[in-house]
C-alpha cells in the first residue's frame, strides 16, 4: 500500500455488521466495496446509497459502492473484511481465496466457532487460504450494528499478531464515533466474542422466565469467569477478557434488546422450542450454533463451563428450563474464582 492513496477494503458481505463496518471505514476515508449476494442490494447501495435488506432508513456514504462479484470487490484490496455466519466461512472463503492479493490483510468480524472442527474464524482463514497468521486480524467488541449505524459512539479491539497490520486497520476504521484499540491477543479477542453469545442466550432465557436483575448479574459475572478460564487455558491473556472484546461485549450483548442472541434466549425462556425460536429469528445467531463447539473446547482443555454446558443441553432439548436453572443453582458450593 503506498502512503499517498487511501486504503482500499472489500467487505464480504452486506449483512448488518458488514454494512455497519463498511460505513465506518468509508467514514474513516477508506475506499470500500461491499459484496452483496443479491443484485437488488448491490443496486440499491450504488444508486440510492441504502441497504434495503438491513438498514433501509440509513443513508450510506456515496463513496461506499457494492458489487455481486467477489473478484471485483477484492481487486487491489488492502483489507478483506469478512462478515458472514461463522458456519459458512470455510466454504465461501475457499471460493474467494483465488482472488485475495498477496499482501491483503484479512479481517474477521465473526463471533462463532466452527461446529465440526471447533476452530475460531482466524484459524479457518489461515487453514483455507494458507496466509500467515500475521496477515489475519480480528475486530471484536461491544458493537451492536444498529447503534453504530445511528452514529452512536462505540469502541472495539483489533487483534493481530502483526502489530503493524493491526495499526493499519485501526487507521482505516477510526472515526469520530468509532474508536478501535489494538492488541496482539487474537485468541482472547475471538473467544470473548464467541462465548459472550452463549452467555447472552442464558441471560435472555432468564429474562424470558421472569427472573430478575440479580440472576442477570450472576450469569454475566460467572459467564465472564468461565470465558476467562477457557481463554487462558487456550493461551489468551486474562486482561483481554476484562477488555472491550471480553467484559465490554458481554455487558452490551447481555443488556441489549438489540442482541439477536439475547432475544433468542428470551424466546426460549418464554417457552418457545428451539425450532420456534429459530423460525422467529431472521438474522445470524452465532451462540446457537457455537455452544456445543465451545463446550467441546472446554472438555479438550479441561475447563469447567457450567453455563455453557447447561445452555448446550437446553439447545439440544436434553433438559427443561426448570432443570437448567436447578442444575446451575444446585452445583456444589465452592470458592469464588
Ligand atoms: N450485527 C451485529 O451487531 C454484529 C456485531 C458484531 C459482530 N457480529 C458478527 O458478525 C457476523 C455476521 O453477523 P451479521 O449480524 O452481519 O449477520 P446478518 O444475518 O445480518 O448478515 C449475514 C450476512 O451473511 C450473508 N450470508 C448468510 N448466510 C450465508 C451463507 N451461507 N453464505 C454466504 N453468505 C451468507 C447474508 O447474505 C448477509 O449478508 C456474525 O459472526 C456476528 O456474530 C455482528
Ligand atoms: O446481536 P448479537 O447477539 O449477535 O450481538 C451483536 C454483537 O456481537 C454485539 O457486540
Amino acid at each position: 500500500m503506498t502512503p499517498h492513496r487511501s486504503a482500499r477494503a472489500a467487505v464480504l458481505s452486506a449483512g448488518s455488521w458488514g454494512t455497519a463496518v463498511a460505513k465506518i471505514m468509508a467514514d474513516a476515508g477508506t475506499s470500500v466495496i461491499v459484496h452483496a449476494r443479491r443484485d437488488e442490494i448491490a443496486d440499491s447501495i450504488n444508486t440510492v446509497h441504502r441497504n434495503p435488506g438491513y438498514f433501509p432508513d440509513v443513508e450510506l456514504p456515496a463513496a461506499l459502492t457494492a458489487t455481486t462479484d467477489p473478484a471485483a470487490a477484492l481487486a487491489g484490496a488492502d483489507f478483506l473484511v469478512l462478515s458472514i455466519p461463522a458456519q459458512s466461512l470455510r466454504t465461501n472463503l475457499a471460493a474467494w481465496a483465488p482472488h485475495i492479493g498477496p499482501a491483503t490483510v484479512i479481517v474477521s468480524l465473526m463471533k462463532g466457532i466452527e461446529q465440526h472442527s471447533h476452530l475460531r474464524a482466524s484459524q479457518i482463514i489461515t487453514e483455507v487460504t494458507g496466509v500467515s497468521a500475521g496477515r489475519v486480524a480480528v475486530l471484536s467488541g461491544p458493537n451492536l450494528a444498529r447503534e453504530i449505524m445511528d452514529g452512536q459512539p462505540a469502541a472495539a479491539t483489533i487483534a493481530c499478531t502483526d502489530e503493524d497490520a493491526a495499526h493499519r486497520f485501526q487507521k482505516a476504521c477510526h472515526t469520530g464515533y468509532f474508536r478501535p484499540y489494538t492488541s496482539t491477543d487474537v485468541t482472547g479477542c475471538e473467544l470473548g466474542g464467541a462465548v459472550k453469545n452463549v452467555i447472552a442466550l442464558a441471560v435472555g432465557i432468564a429474562s424470558g422466565m421472569g427472573l430478575g436483575d440479580n440472576a442477570t448479574a450472576l450469569l454475566i459475572t460467572r459467564g465472564l469467569a468461565e470465558t476467562t478460564r477457557l481463554a487462558v487455558a487456550m493461551g489468551a491473556h486474562p486482561a483481554t477478557l476484562a477488555g472491550l472484546s471480553g467484559l465490554g461485549d458481554l455487558v452490551a450483548t447481555c443488556s441489549s434488546p438489540l442482541s439477536r442472541n439475547r432475544t433468542f434466549g428470551t424466546h426460549l425462556g418464554r417457552g418457545l422450542s428451539v425450532e420456534e425460536a429459530t423460525a422467529a429469528t431472521r438474522q445470524t445467531t452465532e451462540g446457537v450454533k457455537s455452544a456445543q463447539a465451545i463446550l467441546a473446547l472446554a472438555h479438550t482443555h479441561g475447563v469447567e463451563m457450567p453455563i455453557t454446558e447447561v445452555i448446550s443441553a437446553l439447545l439440544h432439548e436434553k433438559v427443561t428450563l426448570d432443570e437448567a436453572a436447578a442444575a446451575l443453582m444446585q452445583r456444589p458450593p465452592k470458592p469464588e474464582r
